[in-house]
């Protein structure tokens, strides 16, 4: 956590060359998440090796610690021992999606019961469809909503079970995470409108068979596990693409070169689509040994797109940013589940970009945004670390913007400001 305390609301350094960087960048949240608790059901000890040590991550450990297992932490390299999940135990989700959907399926395997809270936005952010898929699977677990607690038996039935995943792909992903501890193991099928974040499910299943889960993926909207042993895999955590936005986005606004070391030819990871959006903005896109390079159009001459990100929501803010900073106009869609994460990220993008002069139409699953004159002013972040990413963004390429609250930023990464603002 940063040791040194920022100005509150933040001014986030403008660019005002070209920012020519080359940047190392922690871990993927996605990936380190789903190699703690993978490896905490697993069959022998195990290492999570250059994990991303953030709020997320170190609340996954605590989860998993508290469950029952044994997560140090104390270097780069986590050591995950299992252990018998026999005790009553609370779990902070804190703001976290991964925890707060992914740790409840496997508490279920645990005799004690196990109680579950938040921040209070997370109070908000949906898990409905997962508690009530645990209670058809065989679990004693009331309500709707956190908080919440499990009254676990030390072993859940399994079996088939029909959910509405529209809202999140967490849902499924939490649901097979665990699925193969089960007696019958587990069968989920998909009814509702489409499933978003596919890329993400899509890591799930990767990762299940790396450790030895055999997962059906046949027929869309459908994954079967059967029931079996998780093998124990020593992982090495790829950087978090996602959060290569903004450093890329640097890159694209102010005409200059940010290459992020390490970024992988072939990934799970949904971040990869930034190659393909940057390249649609005008951008330079393209490896070199060093990892990927982006190289941003002459200042002003950034295009604005008409993209889809239903499978890749968690870009939306970084690339509205860069929408409202584009010479010509742009439609972001299919991102109504967008809604649920951090903050409701559709208003909240089209409030603080207004706010600071842009021209925003905010619909139920997307925004428009056209070019304007943006100024001076304050960006709100809503406790939402892809805000904050946002709002540096827009501070780079317009004169006196600061950026409320920007440590927010710790969800996912552990001193954001300091690093952002050593690269100009
Ligand atoms: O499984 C994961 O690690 C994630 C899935 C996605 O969630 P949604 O399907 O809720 O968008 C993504 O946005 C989130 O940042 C991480
Ligand atoms: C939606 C996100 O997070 P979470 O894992 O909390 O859902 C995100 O990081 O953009």
């Amino acid at each position: 956590m940063s040791t040194t305390p920022l100005e509150d609301p933040w001014p986030a350094p403008r660019a005002t060359t070209p920012v020519d960087a080359v940047v190392t960048l922690p871990g993927s949240k996605s990936l380190t998440n789903r190699a703690l608790l993978l490896a905490a059901i697993a069959d022998q000890p195990s290492v999570v090796r250059r994990a991303l040590r953030s709020r997320d991550t170190l609340l996954m450990a605590q989860a998993l610690t508290a469950l029952g297992s044994e997560v140090d932490t104390s270097g780069p390299d986590w050591r995950v021992t299992p252990g018998p999940f026999d005790r009553d135990a609370a779990v902070d989700c804190g703001l976290a999606g991964t925890v707060m959907r992914f740790v409840p399926p496997v508490a279920a395997l645990s005799t004690g019961q196990v109680a579950f809270d938040g921040d209070p936005h997370m109070r908000q952010r949906p898990i409905g469809e997962v508690l009530g898929a645990l209670r058809s699977l065989g679990v004693h677990v009331p309500g709707e909503r956190l908080p919440f607690t499990i009254h676990g038996t030390g072993a859940v039935r399994g079996g088939t079970v029909v959910i509405d995943a529209s809202a999140s792909s967490q849902f499924i992903s939490a649901l097979l995470l665990a699925g193969a501890r089960y007696e019958r193991g587990v069968d989920v099928r998909h009814d509702g409108k489409p499933v978003p974040s596919l890329p993400h499910i899509d890591m799930t299943v990767a990762m299940l068979r790396e450790h030895g889960v055999d997962v059906d993926d046949s027929a869309a909207n459908r994954w079967a596990v059967p029931p079996g042993a998780v093998k124990a895999v020593d992982h090495t955590i790829e950087p978090d693409l996602s959060n290569a936005a903004p450093f890329l986005a640097l890159a694209a606004i102010s005409g200059g070169t940010v290459t992020v070391r390490d970024w992988p030819r072939v990934t799970d990871q949904a971040g990869d689509a930034l190659r393909d959006i940057l390249t649609q903005m005008g951008c330079t896109v393209g490896f070199t040994d060093e990892g990927l390079s982006v190289t941003g159009p002459a200042v002003g001459e950034l295009q604005g797109v008409d993209l889809d990100l239903h499978d890749v929501g968690e870009l939306a803010p970084a690339v509205a940013a860069l929408c409202a900073v584009a010479s010509g106009p742009s439609h972001l869609r299919g991102i109504g589940h967008i809604r649920g994460h951090e903050t409701d990220r559709l208003a909240a993008l089209a409030t603080e970009l207004t706010g600071l002069g842009a021209d925003v139409t905010e619909h139920p699953d997307g925004l428009e945004i056209r070019p304007a004159a943006l100024h001076a002013g304050v960006f709100h972040t809503y406790a939402d670390h892809r805000m904050a990413h946002a709002g540096v963004i827009v501070a780079a390429a317009v004169d006196g913007v600061l950026v409320e609250d920007v440590a927010t930023t710790s969800k996912t990464f552990t001193d954001f400001a300091p690093f952002w603002a050593s690269l100009f």
